[in-house]
């Protein structure tokens, strides 16, 4: 077993902006159409487009002629209870489980699907071009063989950190889970900032988009700290500099940083129940 290739039974529940994402990762990666079902009562265009262009099997409900042997939870979690009750049909003791629903801790679906191997992911939706961020936790019932299964399905999709606590997936959901929302955040506010000192509305946006793009490129293929690249910025007595003694002042970026990722942590938390 090495490949998404070899993999069987896969039921993904919930084909929306991050079951969506994962689900074209997988397809680009190899899954075979006949190995794969989705399960979501009214899929976008987009996954309607690729669920018939592949012939991956599309079912609004779940079948009641097929058992998972990997089954993929990614509805919301406001709706997982009613969800995981119409689950039973397509589960038997073998099936491993895999969240990727913000909050619900794998105590929550032991209680509602039973003693079944499980794994806790968080991802995020870069893996829809294979360049998420993916925390994983699994619970003592999955042995080896399922654990491989589980990493294969998420590194198609993004660079996977399986942590031992499983308490740590509400943080890695504040860093990378939320993460991509802070970066675009980050570029309407340096629009915004732009658009403020004269610039036409649509230049800013360029500006602060291509900014932002080519310094991730520029962190990923250099292999830098990210420190080290800050500084390589930064003139002594120049622009940046003045621009960085805002950012970077006691009252700056890392007070409101913390404050949010904790935010995003405890609401993390609360999403267990
Ligand atoms: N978005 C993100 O960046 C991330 C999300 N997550 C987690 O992923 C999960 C999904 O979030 P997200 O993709 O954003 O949400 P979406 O609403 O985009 O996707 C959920 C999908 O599930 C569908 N659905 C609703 N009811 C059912 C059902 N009974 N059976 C099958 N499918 C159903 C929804 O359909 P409809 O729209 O018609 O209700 C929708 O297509 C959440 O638990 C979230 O915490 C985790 C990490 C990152
Ligand atoms: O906002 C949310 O709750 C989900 C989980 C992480 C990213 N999106």
């Amino acid at each position: 077993m090495s490949d998404l290739g070899a993999l069987e039974g896969v039921v993904l529940v919930g084909a929306g902006n991050m079951g969506g994402a994962m689900l074209s990762g997988w397809v680009s990666g190899g899954v075979k159409p006949q190995n794969i079902t989705v399960i979501d009562p009214n899929p976008s265009d987009r996954i309607k487009g690729l669920l018939d262009s592949r012939g991956i099997r599309h079912a609004v409900t779940p079948p009641d002629n097929m058992k998972a042997k990997i089954l993929i939870l990614a509805v919301k979690p406001q709706v997982m209870y009613a969800v995981l009750e119409t689950l039973h049909p397509v589960i038997d003791e073998e099936t491993l489980v895999i969240s990727v629903a913000a909050g619900k801790t794998l105590s929550y679906f032991e209680e509602r699907l039973g003693a079944l191997p499980m794994v806790r992911t968080i991802p995020n939706t870069p893996s829809m071009i294979g360049r998420g961020v993916i925390g994983a936790f699994a619970n003592e019932r999955v042995g080896a063989e399922d654990r491989t299964k589980a990493d294969i399905l998420l590194s198609a999709v993004g660079h996977v950190e399986w942590v031992g606590d499983e308490a740590d997936i509400d943080a890695v959901t504040a860093v990378a889970g939320s993460g991509p929302a802070y970066v675009f955040y980050l570029v309407e506010c340096m629009a915004e900032a732009a658009r403020k000192l004269g610039l036409d509305e649509d230049l800013a946006m360029r500006l602060a988009r291509e900014t932002v793009i080519g310094a991730g490129a520029l962190l990923d293929h250099s292999g830098e700290e990210a420190g080290v690249l800050r500084k390589n910025v930064t003139s002594p007595g120049g622009t940046t500099a003045a621009a960085l003694s805002h950012l970077m002042a006691e009252d700056g970026l890392q007070p409101v940083f913390d404050a949010a990722l904790k935010a995003a942590r405890d609401r993390s938390r609360e999403l267990s129940g």
